[in-house]
């Protein structure tokens, strides 16, 4: 059997998965945050049997970190699927206005039903669920205008949990919902991983390093050639074409860090993700060219 390169500690998967169901009775509407980068790895397959019949807001999280091309890729794969995806850059407070007011919407079809039923309304509440660091905290901060909820570059801080309103029509759970771990598809750990939209894993840099560049080299798109020449070539001066994910850690280790491989995957993990190597997607809609 070969070791998978991705590991999760055990018992935090089915910690998750309760506190997750729990917060998703409370309320009646679904905000889902994936990373843009990777919005088919982000995505959990039990999602919609959890979400069940509320009604979801799909946010696509990081939209910095792709271009404008790749946006509008996924924009129409989403659609030709009856999704509507809302890009956002919580970081920085873009696309923000439209999160909530989808939210909004989403609640009014709730009061409807309520008043269908002599009911009275009230505000919709909402909860903003998604993997580790993909950026529920910065995107609950940007709803209420404020800083309430810790936002970190470490996986994992989120904490508490608390009702907010956001207007006189949104309620909001502060605490975001984590989703557990995806332990069946190690392809999509691995992209976790490279973004590090993965909490509690333990994983080999070298490997995962070696694993980005793979990603790169195949990524299915006209413009691959360009995201790879742009970002690796120039940023450690070695072409990735001719090698192997592993063999060109080594010789950028070799080229720049005398031989220190450990060293050079932790680099180009780090500039990857803090977007130094450019607007690079790891993932593009399936049968696109
Ligand atoms: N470039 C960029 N960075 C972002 C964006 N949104 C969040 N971040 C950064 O990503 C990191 C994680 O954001 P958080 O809001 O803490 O993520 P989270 O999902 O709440 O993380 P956990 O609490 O670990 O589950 C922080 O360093 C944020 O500043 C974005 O749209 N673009």
């Amino acid at each position: 059997m070969t070791t998978p390169d991705i590991n999760w500690y055990p018992g935090h998967i089915a910690k998750a998965e309760k506190s997750l169901k729990e917060q998703l009775k409370r309320v009646d509407v679904v905000l889902e945050v994936r990373d843009t980068r990777i919005p088919l790895s982000t995505h959990h397959p039990q999602v919609p049997e959890w979400v069940g019949t509320k009604a979801r807001v799909l946010v696509l999280n990081r939209m910095d970190m792709i271009t404008p091309s790749v946006r509008q890729m996924w924009t129409e794969w989403f659609r030709e699927r009856g999704e509507m995806p809302y890009f956002t850059d919580a970081q920085h407070g873009k696309g923000i206005v439209a999160v909530a007011k989808a939210a909004q919407a989403a609640g009014e079809q709730m009061n409807q039903r309520r008043s269908d039923r002599g009911m009275l309304p009230r505000p919709v509440r909402a909860v903003v669920i998604g993997f580790p660091n993909v950026g529920k905290s910065a995107l609950i901060n940007r709803l209420l205008g404020k800083r309430v909820v810790e936002s970190a570059r470490r996986a994992g801080v989120t904490r508490q949990l608390r009702w907010i309103r956001i207007s006189d029509q949104i309620e909001l759970l502060d605490a975001p919902g984590v989703l557990p771990s995806r332990l069946e598809n190690q392809s999509a750990a691995l992209k976790l991983a490279i973004c590090d939209d993965i909490g509690d894993a333990s994983y080999d840099n070298q490997r995962v390093a070696a694993a980005l560049v793979d990603f790169l080299k195949n990524l299915n798109s006209p413009d691959a050639d360009l995201f790879l020449v742009k970002s690796l070539e120039s940023r450690y001066g070695i072409d990735p074409v001719p090698l192997t994910g592993e063999e060109y850690i080594h010789a950028v280790a070799n080229h720049r860090h005398k031989g220190d491989v450990e060293r050079t995957a932790r680099q180009i993990l780090n500039d990857f993700r803090t977007g130094l190597l450019g607007a690079i997607p790891l993932e593009l809609p399936p049968n696109t060219r």
